[in-house]
């Protein structure tokens, strides 16, 4: 088996798909969770204004508007949470993407005081942080808020990671990639826009330039200058088409990098890394 047809086999992709069977498949997963832990009532997901977000924020409120019809229940909702670092340069994107999603709960956390105050006692320490680093820790204290809300909601925390995303290991551990359930975990990129399309986004909301917009001094720096590869290759890959051999290297140098990042913390009796 070659490494292309392994990771496609790990991460789940099919060449294609029907947009409304996976949008069913994802809402089927996020109720079915519910009904298996009747204790669980919200799930929590931050809202950035880009694509995956919108699409995971909406799949979580239709599942919880379907429980709510199912069961009787008042109490499922699905919990939006807005996390800048004091203004985001997009805001007007978000806000969009909100009212696309129309959330039963709309929270706004701003991660700026806390994540300063992090960096100020970490340097006290002597330890330099580089803008890069702070743009983890800003992803990591996105987490913290959200399991604080999930923590005092009887809630789960959603995350957005999706194939083009875990392929390259493209998301900060124990932060963006640190939750509970994936409901976009199979899909790659393009997919995702399928689905928004299929259900009903203005193509503003998906046909935007993908960004982790983490670093100070590079705000809205694209994914794809960062990885030195495009979507459209990690798509064509994931699908198992061919791509340039330099496009196949950059994909799979990542992937093999990253590899740590899909494991729970090693141990002893792990050997996928030997
Ligand atoms: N081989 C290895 N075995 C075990 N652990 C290993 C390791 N290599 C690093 N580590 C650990 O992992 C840490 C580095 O990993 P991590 O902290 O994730 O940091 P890192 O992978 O260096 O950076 C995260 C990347 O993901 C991007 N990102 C983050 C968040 C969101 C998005 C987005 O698209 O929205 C993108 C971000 O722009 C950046 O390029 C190290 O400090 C170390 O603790
Ligand atoms: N400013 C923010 N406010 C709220 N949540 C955020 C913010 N930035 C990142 N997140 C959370 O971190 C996740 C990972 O970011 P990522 O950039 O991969 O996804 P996205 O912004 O939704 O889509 P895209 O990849 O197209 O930019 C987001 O889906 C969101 O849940
Ligand atoms: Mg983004």
């Amino acid at each position: 088996m070659s490494l292309q047809e392994k990771i496609i086999k790990e991460l789940g992709v099919k060449p294609t798909i029907d947009a409304q069977e996976e949008i069913r498949k994802s809402i089927d997963f996020l109720k079915a969770y519910l009904r298996k832990y009747p204790f669980i009532k919200t799930y929590v997901l931050g809202i950035s204004g880009g694509q995956d977000s919108t699409l995971a924020g909406r799949l979580g409120q239709m599942a919880m508007e379907e429980m709510r019809a199912e069961t009787g229940n008042k109490d499922y909702k699905f919990v939006a949470v807005r996390l800048p670092y004091g203004v985001q340069a997009d805001e007007a994107d978000a806000q969009r993407a909100l009212e696309f999603i129309k959330p039963d709960v709309s929270l706004v956390v701003n991660i700026k005081e806390a994540v300063d105050a992090q960096v100020r006692a970490l340097e006290a320490t002597g330890v330099e942080i580089s803008d890069f680093n702070k743009g983890n820790i800003k992803a990591r204290q996105r987490m913290i808020s959200q399991y604080g809300i999930a923590g005092g909601m009887q809630g789960a925390v959603l995350g957005t990671d999706h194939a083009a995303e875990n392929i390259t290991g493209f998301y900060t551990k124990f932060g963006d990639g640190g939750a509970d359930l994936l409901p976009l975990f199979r899909l790659n990129k393009r997919q995702g826009k399928k689905l928004l399309a299929a259900l009903g986004a203005d193509s503003s909301l998906y046909e935007k330039v993908p960004t982790a917009d983490l670093e100070d001094g590079k705000p809205g720096l694209a994914d794809e200058i960062a990885l030195g590869v495009t979507y459209e290759d990690i798509d064509d890959y994931t699908e198992g088409k061919s791509v340039s051999p330099e496009s196949q290297e950059k994909i799979e140098s990542w992937y093999l990098k990253t590899e740590h990042k899909r494991h729970l913390p090693i141990t002893i009796f792990d050997d996928f890394w030997k």
